[in-house]
């Protein structure tokens, strides 16, 4: 294993102890690890940083109690109306880089060059996700920013709504031929997804797979018909 995946691998251990300290007590911790408390404290604190082969162990013996849709599901805040507050979620760095992984070794092999979102909610997510790839990350905004020469801009009417919404992109942020995976927190009716995908497809991009971490109804199954690629999300809501 080369020094860099075998320090990754031992900064993921710690990432998946921190996320087991929100459910799990130490005790319970070392129960199932079989190691002191003041020896997973050092880990959980970063004083210390186990060894590749315990790292190893500890890996295989913790993930199980890990489930990621799990700990998204139970993060997410219902209110009267029925929408959703997904702060709790997208803040959790250390379940986010968890389901960073998991997206990226689901697109390792398609060559991704670019990650790219709409802006505010995506912005976390793709930044993980990117950060997983080794690759940038760009996101559209609703505002047209000054200090940018040409931009991608994209309309549509979202359908809750009777007015005009516009996406921005700076034209530098996508290269013609670029592999593009498109990220974003929640899809509801695809629609901000349209423009992003109607974004590469004026730059010339290839979009090469779409990740949600939340999708409402059967959108995504329209998305992966209409365009062919993989469309997926880590929690499908009705
Ligand atoms: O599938 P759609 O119906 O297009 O909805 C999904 C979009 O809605 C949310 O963003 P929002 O437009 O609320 O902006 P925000 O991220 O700034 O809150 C979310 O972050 C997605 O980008």
């Amino acid at each position: 294993m080369s020094q860099l995946k075998s320090v990754q691998e031992k900064l993921r251990l710690v990432r998946v102890l921190r996320l087991l300290k929100k459910t799990y007590t130490y005790e319970e911790l070392s129960k199932i690890t079989g190691l002191p408390i003041t020896v997973l404290n050092r880990y959980v604190r970063g004083k210390v940083l186990p060894s590749a082969e315990r790292t190893k162990e500890l890996l295989d013996l913790l993930l199980p109690y890990i489930n990621i849709e799990e700990e998204v599901r139970k993060r997410i805040k219902f209110d009267e109306y029925g929408f959703f507050d997904n702060m709790p979620v997208l803040s959790d760095t250390a379940l986010m880089s968890l389901i960073a992984e998991d997206v990226a070794s689901r697109y390792m092999d398609k060559n991704v060059d670019k990650v790219l979102t709409a802006a505010t909610d995506g912005i976390a997510l793709g930044v993980h996700v990117a950060r997983e790839l080794s690759v940038d990350v760009v996101y559209a905004k609703k505002k047209k920013e000054v200090g940018v020469e040409k931009f991608y801009e994209v309309s549509y009417v979202p359908s809750a709504s009777g007015s005009v919404t516009t996406l921005y992109l700076p034209q530098w942020a996508l290269k013609k031929g670029e592999n593009v995976l498109i990220v974003d927190d929640v899809i509801r009716s695809g629609e901000t997804q349209r423009a992003l995908l109607e974004m590469c497809r004026r730059a010339g991009a290839k979009p090469v797979g779409m990740f949600f971490l939340i999708s409402v109804g059967d959108v995504i199954d329209h998305l992966k018909k209409d365009y062919s690629i993989p469309v997926e999300s880590l929690i499908r809501l009705e």
